[in-house]
């Protein structure tokens, strides 16, 4: 895999720096450019992780992680575009830019593939989502997908995919975050202690995330199992539907997805 250097250490560049470490990856191995200096020196304090420029990142590194806004794309590849060739590897890890993109910014014969993690690379729990571009090989693919694999689990998909992928487990952690959080707010609407109501739901949380990720029942059957008749579950279910949470998750995915296209759509020119 060799040097990797993340260009915008902010929250998922981070994570992923943070997630190679503990997976093993020497700090000498790893680099990061970040433009306001006093981030840069938290994270190096942080992680021993040198903070370099652009030009020195393209010098040293073998796979330069992509890891700026989308909103901040063009810049960055105006930059990269002379220090880059045919023998580097470009990861894109931006919701809706396409591979094409950079294929038309940066000169010809660039490798670059698409990737989408998550935050929980941060405890080597990330789900990712891999995609070449025109000119990544599967030995391309197979660094990214070896960089990703030492912090969660990854599947490769289509490029169109990508959106969808982005709207579900790109963003997906946030909205188990958000279900916690109100959940946590039931607890002390019933008047419970907030730390108590905490430990009851995040527990709760790895529990059925435990039961989900050993895939022996599909979560239809583990909901039931949960449900007794004339029970307190089906009362609370029965409210869930009524409140329209099942469409509202639907709509709310759906919504992310169009504003992963719509980010992509940007940059058309
Ligand atoms: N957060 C997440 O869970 C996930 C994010 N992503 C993708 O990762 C990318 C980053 O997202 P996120 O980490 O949330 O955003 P952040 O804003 O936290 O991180 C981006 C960082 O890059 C810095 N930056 C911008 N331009 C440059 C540059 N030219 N050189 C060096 N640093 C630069 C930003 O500085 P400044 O603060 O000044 O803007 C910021 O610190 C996005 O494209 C997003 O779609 C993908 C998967 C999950
Ligand atoms: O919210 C966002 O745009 C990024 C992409 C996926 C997760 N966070």
């Amino acid at each position: 895999m060799g040097t990797i250097a993340v260009l915008g250490a902010g929250k998922i560049g981070e994570a992923l720096l943070s997630g190679l470490i503990s997976a093993g990856k020497s700090a000498e191995e790893l680099l990061f450019t970040e433009r306001h200096p006093e981030r840069a020196a938290e994270l190096t304090e942080r992680y021993g992780i040198a903070s370099v420029g652009v030009t020195e990142a393209a010098k040293r590194a073998e796979v330069l992680v992509v890891a700026v806004k989308p909103q901040d794309i063009e810049p960055l590849l105006a930059e990269l575009a002379p220090l880059v060739g045919p023998g580097s590897l470009v990861v894109s890890l931006c919701a809706g830019l396409p591979t094409t993109l950079y294929e038309r910014r940066l000169p010809d014969a660039v490798p670059v593939v698409r990737a989408m993690p998550n935050t929980p690379m941060l405890v080597g729990e990330a789900m990712s989502a891999v995609s070449p571009g025109r000119y990544a090989t599967a030995e391309h693919v197979r660094t990214v997908e070896d960089m990703l694999r030492s912090v969660g689990k990854v599947v490769e998909v289509p490029e169109a995919q990508q959106d969808a992928v982005t709207a579900l487990s790109g963003s997906g952690p946030a909205y188990f975050f958000y279900l916690v959080e109100a959940m946590i707010d039931a607890g002390i609407l019933l008047g419970l202690p907030r730390a108590v109501a905490e430990q009851l739901i995040v527990q709760s949380a790895v529990g059925a995330a435990k039961m989900l990720a050993q895939g022996s029942e599909h979560p239809v059957l583990l909901r039931e199992a949960v449900t007794s008749p004339a029970g307190t579950t089906i009362n609370a279910i029965r409210e869930l539907e009524r409140h329209g949470v099942r469409a509202a998750l639907l709509a709310a995915i759906e919504a992310a997805r169009d504003r992963s296209v719509e980010l992509g759509r940007a940059h058309e020119a």
